[in-house]
């Protein structure tokens, strides 16, 4: 099966190509904005296309034709979105649109990345059929490439994911992890939020539930999150008593003394029976998230291949 990935500078970019390269029967075409940023250069094919260039985006579907895209792409950064609505919705709206268009000249599946912050925060944790209402821009801007994901002629699947957790080459955005671990080994004290809830996501889990969805061409909603519903605060604990920080650098905050320019939705987090039961989706626990990522070797689990 042949792949493309869009966002592949990215989290969840990085680990999809790593992953799907690494399996037997897979091609991975990767794209990204600039140059490839994962040290790992071999055994997939890397081309630099700006998802706002209509001509860039349908050329580099049409040249390849996929049997599947996966479209992890997106301005990601929900306070960059409020500040700049013109980037974001070309970037996450816009460019759904081009990609799209280029997956229904050449039949591809289209496997589409969405958010839990499609959702206003007053009724988590939701399930995929849950009405969505979006508190900010960068939801907003989701939830319309959701729609226009609904009308595809060609197969479609929508992931959404909450809070993804990991480590990536050269990240441009940081992660309750490497935030926590970067500022506490700083000894830099850190404002932590309690009031906020959500079931955050180890991105190599939504990398597995990627690929089952392709695998399997599963359509519909899917909702790949982590199963634990934690606070940042709590998050960021377990993180600091992972790596032997100082948790008194923490200071427990709620979410009103954040003076951020995009609003977040307060309970968010996934019932995610929908994706055990149809794909076989598997998650690991947030403490064996940390372990995998910062412990000794690889994941204890796998959902096979
Ligand atoms: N991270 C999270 O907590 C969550 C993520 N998601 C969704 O999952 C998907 C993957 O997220 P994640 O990997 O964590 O996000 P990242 O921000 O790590 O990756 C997104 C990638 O998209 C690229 N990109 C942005 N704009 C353009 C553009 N105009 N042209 C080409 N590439 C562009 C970025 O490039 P560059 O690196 O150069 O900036 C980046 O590499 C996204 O769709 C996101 O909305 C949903 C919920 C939670
Ligand atoms: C910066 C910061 C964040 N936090 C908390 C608030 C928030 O719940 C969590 C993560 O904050 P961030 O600003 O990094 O991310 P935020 O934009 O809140 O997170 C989102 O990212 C986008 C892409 C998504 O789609 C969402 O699923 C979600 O994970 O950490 C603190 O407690 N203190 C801080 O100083």
């Amino acid at each position: 099966m042949k792949v493309l990935v869009t966002g592949s500078n990215g989290l969840l970019g990085q680990y999809l190509i790593q992953r799907l390269s690494a399996l037997p029967g897979y091609e991975v075409v990767a794209t990204g904005r600039g140059p490839n940023r994962l040290k790992m250069q071999d055994g997939y094919v890397y081309e630099s296309v700006n998802l706002g260039d209509e001509a860039g985006v349908k050329g580099l579907v049409e040249r390849h034709r996929p049997d599947a895209i996966i479209h992890a792409g997106a301005m990601t950064q929900a306070d960059d979105c409020e500040r700049n609505k013109d980037a974001c919705w070309m970037a996450n709206v816009t460019a759904t649109r081009y990609l799209l268009q280029g997956a229904e000249r050449t039949g591809s599946f289209f496997l589409f990345l969405s958010t839990d912050f499609v959702f206003d925060g007053l009724g988590g944790p939701y399930r995929e059929d849950d009405p969505v209402n979006p508190v900010n821009y960068y939801g907003a801007s989701k939830a319309a490439a959701e729609r226009i994901v609904k009308q595809a002629k060609v197969p479609w699947a929508i992931a959404r994911t909450v809070l993804v957790y990991g480590l990536a080459d050269d990240p441009r955005r940081s992660n309750i992890i490497t935030w926590v671990k970067n500022n506490l080994e700083q000894k830099k004290k850190l404002k932590v939020v309690n009031d906020q809830w959500r079931t955050p996501t180890f991105v190599q889990d939504l990398a597995e539930g990627c690929r089952l969805i392709i695998d399997k061409r599963a359509q519909g909603v899917f909702h790949l999150s982590g199963k634990d519903m934690l606070t940042p605060y709590d998050m960021a604990v377990q993180v600091a008593h992972y790596l032997n920080l100082d948790t008194r650098l923490f200071e427990k905050v709620d979410a009103t003394s954040f003076k951020q320019p995009a609003k977040r939705p307060a309970k968010t987090g996934f019932i995610i029976e929908k994706a055990e039961k149809e794909l076989g989706y598997s998650p690991h626990s947030f403490e064996e998230g940390l372990k995998a990522i910062l412990g000794e070797g690889p994941a204890p689990k796998e959902n096979g291949a």
